[in-house]
């Protein structure tokens, strides 16, 4: 089962990118997702061959925003795609069953039609409004999340759902008692001066009701 919590990683450089996500590793992050936005070719395959050995160090996922022959060139754990990016299945028949695939959702039915094509995981937000990404879908607040979680237990669809967008350490228990499986950030990790406490305060919500 995928870990709770999902680092989407920020920077306007390679240095800068490589850093937050030592520094979110360091502090105990073990998915980390490389999202390193209108870059060209040359530095995202820069980044992405620095990251790879640097998560297989740290025995965490390895995931490519957008870039799916990039994925495919360095051999990366996955992808997280958008709803304009390349489709789930085309994904799926260039990287075969072994890789993860997450799928980014809005809707409930944003969610039925990943699950038919294949995705793994679904990205369901923004949670509420975020600089961190341009051009936002609609806020789904706490209610979207209940009405569309309660949607895919009545319809018995299974997948794992990571809430994005806006989230706050604050957020993350109101958050799982939807239903969902976790949540993916970038800005409180990223911006914290105390990544491992925050990290472990995270987790320890995350994983509050989980038997051991
Ligand atoms: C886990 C997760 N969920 C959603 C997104 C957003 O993907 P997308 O809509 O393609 O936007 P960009 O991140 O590409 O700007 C995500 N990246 N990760
Ligand atoms: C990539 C993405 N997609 C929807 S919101 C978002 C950004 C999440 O970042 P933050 O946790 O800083 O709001
Ligand atoms: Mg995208």
């Amino acid at each position: 089962m995928y870990s709770k919590l999902q680092y989407i990683s920020q920077g306007e450089t390679i240095e800068k990118q490589l850093y937050n996500i030592h520094q979110a590793l360091d502090a105990g992050c073990n998915w980390v997702q490389m999202r390193f936005k209108n870059q060209s070719e040359k530095d995202a395959l820069t980044l992405a061959e620095a990251v790879k050995p640097l998560c297989e160090k740290y025995t965490a996922n390895f995931i490519v925003n957008d870039n799916l022959h990039l994925t495919k060139e360095i051999d990366a754990d996955g992808v997280h795609l958008g709803l304009t990016d390349t489709k789930i299945d085309e994904a799926r028949t260039l990287l075969g069953t072994s890789k993860i695939i997450g799928g980014t959702a809005n809707t409930f039915e944003d969610i039925e039609n990943h699950v038919k094509n294949g995705c793994d995981y679904i990205g369901l937000g923004p949670f509420r409004f975020t600089a961190t990404k341009e051009k936002l879908s609609p806020i789904l607040g706490l209610l979207g999340y209940f009405d569309i979680l309660q949607k895919l237990k009545k319809n018995k669809i299974e997948i794992p759902v990571y809430a994005i967008g806006g989230i706050t350490l604050q957020d993350v228990s109101s958050l799982m008692e939807t239903g969902i499986h976790g949540i993916a950030v970038s800005g409180i990790i990223t911006e914290s001066d105390e990544k491992e406490k925050l990290i472990q305060q995270i987790n320890e919500k995350l994983y509050a009701n989980i038997i051991v």
